[in-house]
Formats: structure tokens, sequence, C-alpha cells
């Protein structure tokens, strides 16, 4: 059995349909599903502002590979075009963390290595496992406490249906 946090963010179209796209799309795994936060761009900055959440995932059959496997299915079923590198899309899926398993392999480094940095992934991770721990790095809440919360807004008029 794996458990695993799962990364979502839009910044294209509909976005709040494609995160529901992708959380309705995982049903069958969902255990915990975080609130939506209106981001602030980083990366290149120059773009419009992201949906984002987090989903907890478990399953019996699927390894660290399988949830890669899923979110790239969710983010070809939304219709992403891979341009820029850090660019505007319409579904981004990232495997934050799996229970137990670290990968340095490029195509699947656990956990994500931008983690540590990013208040659009810490903060919804925090609400649904606030005494989480980040592999190498500690308790989340402790990682967050050095990020800038600077444009990272909760919309509490947004939740994701599960
Ligand atoms: N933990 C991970 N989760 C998702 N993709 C990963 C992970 N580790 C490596 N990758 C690889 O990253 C590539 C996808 O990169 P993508 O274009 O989505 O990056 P990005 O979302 O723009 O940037 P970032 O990965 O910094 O959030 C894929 O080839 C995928 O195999
Ligand atoms: N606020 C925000 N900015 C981003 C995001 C994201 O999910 N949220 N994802 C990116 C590429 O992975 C690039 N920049």
């Amino acid at each position: 059995m794996t458990r695993a946090v799962l990364s979502l963010g839009s910044n294209l179209g509909d976005r709040f349909a494609f995160l529901q796209g992708a959380v309705t799309g995982l049903r069958d795994h969902v255990r915990a599903v975080s609130p939506v936060y209106e981001t602030a761009a980083w990366g290149v900055e120059e773009q419009p502002d992201f949906l984002n959440a987090i989903v907890i995932v478990q399953a019996d059959d699927v390894d660290e590979w399988g949830w890669l496997a899923k979110g790239q299915a969710l983010e070809n079923e939304a219709g992403r075009v891979r341009t820029l590198h850090w660019g505007p899309r319409t579904l981004d899926v990232d495997v934050v963390t799996v229970d137990g398993v670290t990968s340095e392999h490029p195509d699947l480094l656990l956990p994500h290595p931008g983690t540590p940095e990013r208040a659009t992934v810490l903060i919804p991770w925090l609400d649904v496992e606030p005494d989480a721990v980040l592999p190498g790095h500690g308790p989340i809440a402790e990682v967050m406490a050095g990020v800038s919360v600077a444009g990272v807004r909760r919309r509490d008029d947004l939740r994701l249906e599960w």
C-alpha cells in the first residue's frame, strides 16, 4: 500500500474545473483534500495567478511511478500543452511525497525538490496534515516558518468535492 501527497495547480482556462476534474479522477483513492488557494505565480512571474490545492491519496496497488502516471494522465486529460518551463498550464500534478519512498531518478524526484521553498504546497498541505514531516527537512510546520506567505490567499468560496 502507498500513500502519497499530490500537489495540484492550474492557471489557464477554468482553473477550478481543472482542479475538480483531477480530484474526481482520483476519487477512488482520495483520503483528504485541502482548501483551494489563489497564488501569485513563482518562477516565471509574468503569468496569471494559480489555483493550488493538495490531495492525499492512498491505494493498495499503486506505487510511486503509478502516482506519477496517474498525475500525467490527468494533465493530458486537461489538455495540457507543454511549452515554457514553469509556464502557464491548465493542470499540473506534482508528486510531493510518497510515504517511505525517496528517489533520485530525474523523472521522479522524491520528495519533490521544490517543496521546501513553496508556500503554494506547504500551506495547503499543513491544512490537511499539520503534523506531516518532509523527509530530509523535518516537520512541515517548521519548514513553513522559513517561507514567505506573500501572494497566497485562501479561497473559501471554492471547495473541491470528493
Ligand atoms: N516528484 C515529481 N512529480 C512530478 N513530476 C516529476 C517529479 N520528479 C520529476 N518529475 C518530472 O518532471 C517533469 C515534469 O515537469 P513539469 O514540466 O511538470 O515541471 P514543472 O511542473 O514545470 O516544474 P516543477 O517540477 O519544478 O514543479 C516530468 O518529466 C516528470 O517526470
Ligand atoms: N503560484 C504558483 N506558481 C507556479 C506554480 C504553481 O503551482 N503555483 N507552478 C509552476 C510550475 O510547476 C510555476 N509557478
